[in-house]
């Protein structure tokens, strides 16, 4: 196995056929070239995600302990970002996966506003209601 290193999405791209394959999962690059035959969900899976970002299509699935320990055996680098490459892949929220290493800043912030303007509402109508009792009390 070759020493870790660095590759671009551009890298990785290049490395799609069934004889040679490179997917990126979490950001990790793996040459799962030799694999491809072995694993249980068939080749055809791991083809249609060479030289891609696979996270979303492993963590869909489910993948076990055992599936992650393989996976640690065919790192071969990691991946590195260039400005205009695609977004880190989130996880679907229904993946019994650890997903806080991409938890993305912009779903954070955009909860915390939910959150917010949700009880700012909440807080406007208890006041408004209020002072509708109050007059209608005549007090
Ligand atoms: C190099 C990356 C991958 C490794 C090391 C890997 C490993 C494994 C292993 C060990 C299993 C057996 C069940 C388990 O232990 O969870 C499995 C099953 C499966 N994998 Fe992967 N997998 C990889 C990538 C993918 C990708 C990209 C897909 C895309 C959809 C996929 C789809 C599946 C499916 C559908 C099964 C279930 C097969 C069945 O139960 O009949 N795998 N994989």
């Amino acid at each position: 196995m070759a020493a870790i290193q660095e590759f671009t999405f551009q890298d990785v791209a290049e490395h799609n056929t069934k004889k040679d394959l490179f997917l990126v999962i979490h950001d990790v690059v793996y040459d799962a070239t030799k694999f491809m035959d072995e694993h249980p969900g068939g080749e055809e899976v791991i083809l249609d995600v060479g030289g891609q970002d696979a996270t979303e299509a492993f963590e869909d699935v489910g993948h076990s302990d055992e599936a992650r320990e393989t996976l640690e055996q065919l790192k071969v680098g990691t991946l590195k970002r260039k400005a205009g490459d695609p977004k880190p892949k989130a996880v679907a929220t229904s993946g019994a996966v650890d997903a806080s290493a991409n938890a993305g800043a912009g779903v954070g912030v955009g909860l915390y506003a939910v959150v917010v303007l949700g009880g700012l509402l909440a807080f406007g109508a208890y006041q408004y209601l209020q002072a509708q009792q109050n007059a209608t009390q005549g007090a």
